[in-house]
C-alpha cells in the first residue's frame, strides 16, 4: 500500500544554526494513529511544521498522497489539517465564521452541513455566534480543532493536543479522534504524555534531540521493550539483598519489606519457579506476589538513557 506521507531523509539546521531534525525517514499508512513521542525540544513541532508547510525543510523529500510538499504545495497542503499548539485565530471573529472562513481557504465549497455537524461535534454549536474571544481557554481549543477540520482534510496533525486541557476536554478529544479514525482520516499526533500513546496510537514513533530513535507498532514495542516486575511481600523485612540470590535482579523496596524482581517478559524463562524455590532453600517468607507491566513511560525513559549513554560513549 502507498503510503499517505512519506519523508524521506528530512532534516533542519535554523538560521540560529541549530540542528532541530536529522535525515528523518518515516511513512505514514492511510488510516493510521500514530504518535510521535518526545520530551520538549525533541524535534517535533519543527517535523510537523515542515510537513504542513510552515518550516523549510533544510534537506530531504516530504511526499503527500503522492504530491511534493513543496513543489505541489498547494495541492498537499488542502489534504492536512492542522491543530497547533498555539492559538491562531481572529479573536474579533465568531466561531462558526472562522470555520467557515477556513474553509473557503482551501478552496473547498461551502457546506454548513458540514460545518453544523462539526461543531456539533467538537460541542460548539451552541457558541457558533460568539466571539473566539469571550470563549474560555479550553473552548478556543476546540475552535482549533474545528478550523483544522472545516475542509475535511484526509490527514490530521495534532500538536500536543491535551496539554494544558481539563480532563472532560481530553476525554472529548479523545472521541473525537476515535470517530475521525472511522471515517480514515489519518492521524499523527506528538504529545509528551505516554499515557496518550498508549491509549489511542496503532504506531509509535520515539524522538529525541531531533533524531527518530525508532518507530513501531505500540503493541509490539511494549512487547519487545517491556519488562515486568513482580514484588514479592516478605514476611521479615530486609536490609540487603542475600548474596545468594545474586543470579536474579532483585532490589529491595517499601523499605526493606518487599524484594522487586525485574524479568524480561519475552524471554523463555521468567526464572520465577527457580527464585521462589531459592527463597524456600533460604527459608525466606514471604506473604504476597503482584507483577506488574512496564508502561511506554518506563519503556521511554529507558529508551532516551540507553541512546544519551550510547552517545556519550563514542
Ligand atoms: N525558529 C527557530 N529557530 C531556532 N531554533 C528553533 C526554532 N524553532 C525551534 N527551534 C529549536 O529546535 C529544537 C526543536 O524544537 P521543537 O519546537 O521542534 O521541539 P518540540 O519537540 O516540538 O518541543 P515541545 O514539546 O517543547 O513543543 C528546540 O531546541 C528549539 O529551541
Amino acid at each position: 500500500m502507498q503510503p499517505i506521507l512519506s519523508l524521506a531523509g528530512v532534516g533542519k539546521t535554523y538560521k540560529s544554526g541549530h540542528r532541530a531534525l536529522e535525515a528523518v525517514d518515516l511513512e505514514i499508512h492511510k488510516g493510521e494513529i500514530f504518535a510521535l513521542l518526545g520530551p520538549n525540544g525533541a524535534g517535533k513541532t519543527t517535523m510537523i511544521s515542515i510537513v504542513c508547510g510552515i518550516v523549510n525543510p533544510s534537506e530531504g523529500t516530504i511526499t503527500v498522497d503522492g504530491h511534493d510538499a513543496v513543489r505541489d504545495y498547494k495541492k498537499a497542503r488542502a489534504m492536512i489539517g492542522l491543530v497547533p499548539q498555539e492559538l491562531s485565530v481572529d479573536m474579533f471573529e465568531t466561531v462558526i465564521a472562522t470555520a467557515r472562513f477556513s474553509r473557503r481557504l482551501f478552496g473547498r465549497a461551502p457546506d454548513d452541513g458540514y460545518i453544523e455537524q462539526l461543531l456539533k461535534d467538537l460541542s460548539l454549536w451552541d457558541k457558533r455566534d460568539s466571539k473566539i474571544m469571550a470563549l474560555s481557554g479550553g473552548m478556543k481549543r476546540r475552535v482549533l480543532i474545528a478550523k483544522a477540520l472545516s475542509h475535511e482534510p484526509d490527514i490530521l496533525f495534532l500538536d500536543e493536543p491535551t496539554a494544558g486541557v481539563d480532563v472532560s476536554l481530553r476525554r472529548d478529544m479523545w472521541k473525537l479522534i476515535g470517530r475521525l479514525r472511522e471515517r480514515g482520516v489519518t492521524i499523527i499526533l506528538t504529545t509528551h504524555y505516554i499515557e496518550e500513546a498508549e491509549e489511542m496510537a496503532d504506531r509509535v514513533g520515539v524522538i529525541n534531540n531531533g533524531r527518530l530513535l525508532l518507530v513501531d507498532e505500540k503493541s509490539a514495542l511494549m512487547k519487545k521493550l517491556g519488562k515486568r516486575e513482580m514484588d514479592i511481600a516478605l514476611v521479615e523485612p530486609m536490609t540487603t539483598v542475600p548474596g545468594a540470590l545474586s543470579e536474579w535482579d532483585l532490589e529491595l523496596v517499601d523499605e526493606g519489606h518487599k524484594l522487586r524482581y525485574t524479568f524480561d517478559a519475552q524471554a523463555e524463562r521468567t526464572g520465577i519457579p527457580s527464585l521462589l524455590r531459592k527463597l524456600g532453600d533460604l527459608d525466606i517468607g514471604f506473604k504476597d506476589l503482584e507483577t506488574s507491566k512496564s508502561s511506554l513511560e518506563d519503556i521511554f525513559v529507558d529508551l532516551v538513557s540507553e541512546r544519551e549513554q550510547e552517545e556519550a560513549a563514542l
